[in-house]
């Protein structure tokens, strides 16, 4: 698998307001290529909305992501996935009776040439283009250790290997950059230990960017080579996970919100 062309990814004085409520507060961060940066603060911080805006569900109020020298902001979801960001969803949005592969297939959607019309008569270059998908999937599968299970309804898998799956069709659209919205969550330790590997595989041997929100902080830490650390919608410290573990405003942000809970 060849690395793609990845140029970083600059989110500069982003806010966003919802009806009084500022829930992003001039946020500025950059995506260095083919790093892993991590997201994180406690409940409510803002970190659902960065993601969001990111993906294009929300827009911001202020302030601007681009990629390189595209903007980003104001696109709408498919803009954004056509400009090579795919994103992970927090709750598993797979297609419960396809299998696994035409999950994976629907990945590549922003990839196929071939018209609804040439694949509907049938054609030559409709075959050819879908076996050549098929084949990258299977690659993929192969990648991300889901290829015995290509042939079963997605919805009959565990928990975990959903969850695998929801990466798998993320890669499958060949992102330069991937949102993951808690890729850990609700997964047993050692299924949490092999995502996390799977992610760090996915970097080194892809050299794609990854973007990380992510509560489980030792999956942070160990995954992490950047974070962006919120508060209250403010970017209250950044660096490496070395760094914001022993920064006294991040140990203030967690131990507060424990006190107050
Ligand atoms: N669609 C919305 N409308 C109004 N307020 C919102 C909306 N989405 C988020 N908020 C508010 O914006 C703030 C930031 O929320 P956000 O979900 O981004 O935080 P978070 O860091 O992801 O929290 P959590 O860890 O609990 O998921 C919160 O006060 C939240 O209530």
């Amino acid at each position: 698998m060849t690395a793609p062309d990845v140029p970083p990814l600059r989110v500069r004085d982003l806010t966003v307001r919802f009806a009084g409520l500022t829930a992003l507060d001039g946020v500025s961060f950059t995506v260095e290529p083919g790093s892993v940066h991590a997201v994180i603060g406690p409940n409510g911080a803002g970190k659902s909305t960065t993601f969001n805006v990111l993906s294009g569900v929300h827009r911001a109020t202020f302030g601007s992501v681009r990629l390189g020298d595209e903007e980003l902001t104001g696109l709408p979801p498919h803009g954004i996935t056509a400009r090579g960001v795919a994103r992970t969803f927090q709750n598993i949005a797979l297609s419960p009776h396809a299998t696994v592969a035409d999950n994976l297939m629907l990945g590549r959607h922003r990839l196929t040439r071939a018209g609804f019309l040439a694949a509907g008569l049938r054609l030559p270059s409709a075959a050819r283009e879908e076996a050549r998908h098929r084949e990258r999937v299977r690659e993929i599968a192969a990648f991300t250790g889901l290829e015995e299970h290509l042939g079963r309804p997605a919805g009959t898998l565990p928990y975990g290997l959903q969850k695998l799956v929801e990466l798998g069709r993320a890669l499958c659209a060949e992102p330069r950059v991937l949102l993951l919205d808690e890729p850990v969550a609700g997964m047993t330790a050692e299924e949490r230990r092999r995502t996390a590997s799977l992610i760090a595989g996915v970097r080194d041997g892809l050299g794609i960017s990854i973007v990380l929100v992510e509560h489980d902080m030792g999956v942070v830490m160990r995954l992490a080579d950047a974070v962006t650390v919120l508060d209250f919608g403010r970017r209250i410290a950044g660096g490496t996970p070395e760094q914001v573990q022993r920064d006294p405003a991040v140990v203030r942000a967690y131990l507060g919100r424990q006190e107050a809970a």
